[in-house]
């Protein structure tokens, strides 16, 4: 069998020496599509950048693609469409060229772009529905656009595993259900995807799994079952007396993590 996506064992996470996520404990199987969900400031931007070697994993181990963190990304297998960007407004870049950066780790001999590159350019602007505007300026398109120009660009490298954080936040209708779009084929490949996210609504039918980040710990990990405000209350949580209501979306037969049993347990 090949090796997870992503295995966490008692990782914590943190800046500096300050741990933010403590503990985390979490096995992402290949192929899998998983929302990260939890309120501002729980600690899940942080997580994924503990994923990314972008945050210090200053306890237990991290492992991404079966390496340990820090190594896969260098060769494009692991994507990253960071939170709240958008392409800088004083980029002169098209949407071709900015995509294309994206290709950079993929390229071979000499990082030339042979005809596969410009190919996998082209499908990535495609696939996210911007193929009118492969030659326009980045800076010339709405934000929501430039958020798709940006998962263009992590897509261009054919990753493996796609982290994506908040990315149909302050993104229109049309951009969401675009993005929605991709991320189907993208998954139905293989791709693993790992979304933060306020609304899983717009990511409806694509995130089949949830993980929960409370004052960073893993207090969920389960099945994310319907979204958006109709899908029921905010939250139907294995432990609602220590989570947080997280609104828009439904957790059905929970698997708790296994940092939520020793709470309740009081092993902690
Ligand atoms: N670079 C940093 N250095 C030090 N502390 C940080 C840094 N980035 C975030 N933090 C702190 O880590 C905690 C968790 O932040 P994080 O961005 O991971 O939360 P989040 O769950 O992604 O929040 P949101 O939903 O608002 O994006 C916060 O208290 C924040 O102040």
């Amino acid at each position: 069998m090949s090796d997870p996506a992503l295995r966490l064992t008692g990782a914590t996470v943190g800046y500096g020496d300050v741990a933010i996520v403590r503990d985390a404990s979490l096995t992402v199987r290949r192929g899998e599509a998983v929302a990260v969900l939890g309120s501002n400031g729980s600690g899940k931007t942080t997580l994924m950048r503990g994923v990314l070697g972008l945050a210090a994993v200053l306890g237990g181990s991290v492992e991404v693609l079966g390496a340990p963190v820090g190594r896969p990304r260098e060769h494009g297998r692991v994507g990253y469409v960071p939170q709240r960007h958008t392409v800088s407004g004083a980029m002169p870049a098209t949407v071709r060229e900015v995509v294309g950066v994206g290709r950079l780790p993929r390229l071979g001999l000499f990082g030339r772009p042979v005809a596969r590159d410009r190919a996998a350019v082209a499908e990535a602007v495609d696939a996210v529905g911007l193929a009118d505007r492969l030659d326009d300026p980045v800076a010339s398109l709405s934000g929501g656009q430039q958020r798709r120009v940006l998962v263009a660009r992590a897509l261009a490298a054919e990753p493996e595993l796609l982290v994506m954080d908040e990315p149909t936040a302050g993104v229109d209708a049309a951009s969401q259900a675009a993005l929605a779009t991709v991320l189907a084929r993208v998954s139905a490949a293989g791709t693993t995807l790992v979304v933060v996210t306020h609304e899983t609504g717009p990511l409806a039918g694509v995130l089949r799994r949830a993980v929960v980040v409370d004052s960073g710990r893993l207090t969920y990990d389960g099945p994310l079952v319907g979204a958006g405000p109709a899908a029921g209350p905010d939250c139907h949580h294995p432990d609602e007396a220590t989570a947080p209501p997280v609104r828009g979306y439904r957790l059905d037969q929970p698997r708790p993590a296994p940092d939520a049993a020793r709470v309740r347990d009081g092993s902690r």
